[in-house]
């Protein structure tokens, strides 16, 4: 405090309710917030700086909150005390300009390495004086709080910054403003905690503590240079952004949809075939934009198709039990020797899945040409004919029997949106984790937007693909100018689950979405050091207690920052009942919005895509494909490695890997 008062006596004289504020601020939430004041007040920057876990704030001390607004007539001024009569009230100056200095201080300040943090993260708050009014309100790019209401703009239980981080983001913000005092309560932070992304002092065990305490690590708080690029970059035409596990792909998506936002009035779309990523993503949005956020559409693409076409009066669901139906009977009618002999039955499926029907194809001569990628039992031209013959019979069953399978819900809006174009028309679409979109849903989305500049996004990483087949998206029919821009900083997984992962690694191409060579994992920089993989193996009976053990090793604090993640749907009833038995709260993934539950998420490796958590306990219990063809065994390992990558690489700091064996009981390694 005597700082702040030393400091304030440098300050020009200015209304007493505006010297206030940062001296109750700072007595109020002393615990790691910073001040950088201003020496000289000028027009075209804001009033100071405050840095601090609720993340950087630009005030602005304005007369009036809302220019206009009768709650804010001068009446309701103490003393009536008001805008100083050098300066025009700051709500009439243009936002954009005043966050502007605010952004440039802070954006690519060099912390660490290549990191840095993410100048536009900084919000410009109008605060007033006391009883004026404002309760958080956003106009624009502009937030509005009172002396009294700031207390909601700062108390946060989703810290986006560390204090450790704060007073580092905030000494580096000092040095690009020398004409700014920095105000701060000194304190201790280091007992209580660490900083592994500033301080490579306290970098070594502070994985593990991250682990331990659970501590919330903000999604999106930080930017690197080559990440600032791409969200600043316009593309000309549809983009995509490709790169390994963990290297900020998504984070850099929403950082670019909030900057569009904030540019224009349009409704943007943020969309990937997993179902829960959108709704965390879209509280990520919120905390980065919220006065924007309501313009970003956060929906799996199967629910934002199927609210389309009910817009549309054409409501469609898919009957998973009559579509099986439908397929089994045609199965039943055409499966041959051959076709029998070469691969099991559900081989078939995905090849109808996802070759034939998820890539649009309409006539036996295109499949017959086909490139089948991904796809490792070769087939005849006669062979493929048989698989054909198979493929119209369950067409007509479908038809006949009037069901709908997913690709029949993906083609019923290409129709309708040919038919007349949606009314809610986006200016952005981004498509993350697009190596497992099937190609008809990409052009779905392609025509929401077509070719225009900063339209599509197309947001992956290869390696990570966890559907068979695939196909180079140009095949889509969306233009490939250039290369596509390339991430390789993984700032997610701790050191040792890198190590791990790549382990894994080995098994395909990695391609640029495009169908030039990527990166893959084993190319990736590592930001984190520590981490920790354990590795269990042991008899089926003995799993249970294994992995309740594991798990019980690693408190689970409010954030529930933890998942247990299995192959298939049976496996994850079973990881749910055995941790839920023995009394830890548990909670399912698919349900998992991002909000804060304190439980176990636990769920399949496919619905873990795109998200993250602290610690990760892997189940892999299915043995071994015996007396399959060589192709669809390959095909099945292949899959089976991305899989385990992808669960890996979910895991920032700690890593449980469970593998049943045929051996019995369990040990270690
Ligand atoms: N420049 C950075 N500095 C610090 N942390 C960062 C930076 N960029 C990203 N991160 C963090 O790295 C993690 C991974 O980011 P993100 O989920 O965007 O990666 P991704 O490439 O989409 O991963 P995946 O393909 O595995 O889903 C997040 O916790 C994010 O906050």
């Amino acid at each position: 405090m005597a700082r702040l008062a030393e400091s304030s006596a440098r300050h020009p004289p200015r209304p007493a309710w505006r010297r206030r504020v940062p001296s109750v601020f700072l007595t109020r939430y002393p615990l790691g917030w910073r001040l950088l004041l201003p020496r000289r007040r000028t027009p075209d920057r804001g009033d100071a700086l405050f840095i601090g876990p609720a993340g950087v704030f630009a005030p602005e001390h304005t007369q009036d909150p809302d220019p206009g607004s009768h709650a804010a007539s001068s009446a309701a001024r103490p003393g009536g005390e008001g805008a100083p009569p050098e300066l025009a009230p700051r709500s009439a100056r243009e936002p954009a300009a005043v966050a502007r200095p605010a952004a440039e201080a802070l954006a690519d300040t060099p912390l660490s390495g290549d990191r840095s943090h993410a100048g536009a993260t900084a919000r410009l708050v109008s605060i007033a004086a006391a009883n004026a009014g404002g309760h958080g309100r956003s106009t624009g790019a502009l937030l509005h709080f009172d002396e009294r209401t700031l207390d909601r703009l700062v108390r946060t239980d989703s810290p986006r910054l560390r204090r450790a981080e704060a007073a580092r983001v905030a000494e580096a913000a000092a040095r690009r403003l020398p004409d700014h005092d920095l105000v701060a309560i000194d304190e201790d932070t280091s007992s209580t905690e660490t900083s592994p992304l500033f301080d490579e002092d306290t970098v070594r065990g502070a994985a593990r503590d991250r682990a331990v305490s659970g501590a919330f690590v903000s999604r999106i708080a930080f930017l690197d240079s080559r990440q600032t690029d791409l969200v600043e970059g316009i593309h000309s035409g549809p983009a995509r952004i490709s790169g390994p596990a963990g290297t900020g792909k998504t984070v850099v998506a929403l950082h670019r949809l909030a900057r569009m936002a904030r540019r224009s009035s349009d409704r943007l779309l943020f969309t990937t075939f997993v179902r829960s990523p959108p709704a965390v993503h879209q509280r990520s949005c919120q905390r980065l934009a919220p006065e924007v956020a309501d313009r970003v559409e956060f929906v799996g693409l199967h629910r934002w198709t199927r609210g389309l076409l009910a817009e549309r009066g054409r409501p469609l669901t898919v009957d998973r039990r009559a579509v099986r139906n439908c397929f089994a009977s045609a199965w039943r009618r055409h499966r041959t020797e051959d076709l029998q002999a070469l691969t099991p039955y559900d081989y078939w499926r995905t090849e109808i899945d996802r070759v034939i029907k998820g890539r649009g194809l309409t006539s036996f001569a295109q499949y017959r040409g086909v490139h089948r990628r991904g796809r490792r039992v070769a087939l005849t031209v006669d062979q493929r004919a048989l698989v054909w013959a198979l493929y119209e019979r369950y067409q007509h069953n479908l038809r006949d029997r009037g069901v709908y399978d997913d690709n029949d819900l993906l083609a019923a809006p290409h129709e309708e949106i040919r038919r007349r174009p949606p009314g809610r028309s986006y200016s952005a679409v981004v498509v993350d984790e697009v190596p497992d979109v099937v190609l008809l849903r990409l052009r779905l989305l392609h025509g929401l937007v077509d070719d225009r500049p900063d339209g599509l996004l197309r947001v992956g990483d290869g390696q990570q693909q966890v559907h068979p087949g695939g196909w180079p998206l140009s095949d889509a029919g969306i233009p490939v100018r250039g290369r596509g821009e390339i991430l390789r900083t993984d700032y997610r997984n701790s050191a040792e689950i890198i190590r791990y992962a790549r382990r894994l690694d080995a098994v395909d191409q990695v391609d640029d979405l495009d169908g030039a060579a990527g990166i893959a994992l084993r190319d990736a920089v590592v930001a984190h050091p520590g981490g920790r993989v354990d590795q269990w193996t042991g008899s089926d009976e003995d799993f249970d207690a294994g992995l309740v053990a594991a798990v019980r090793a690693v408190p689970v604090d409010e954030t529930g920052d933890v998942a247990v993640l299995a192959t298939t749907n049976a496996e994850t009833r079973r990881m749910f009942r055995a941790p839920a038995d023995a009394g830890v709260a548990v909670s399912r993934l698919d349900d998992h919005d991002g909000a804060q539950t304190g439980t176990v998420k636990v769920g399949t490796v496919l619905r873990a895509k795109g998200l993250e958590f602290s610690a990760v306990f892997r189940a892999l219990i299915t043995v071994g494909d015996v007396g399959l063809d060589d192709g669809v065994r390959r095909e099945r390992a292949e899959q089976a490695t991305r899989q385990r990558l992808v669960a890996a690489t979910r895991a920032r700091d700690r890593l449980w890997v469970g593998r049943v064996t045929a051996g019995k009981g369990p040990g270690s390694s």
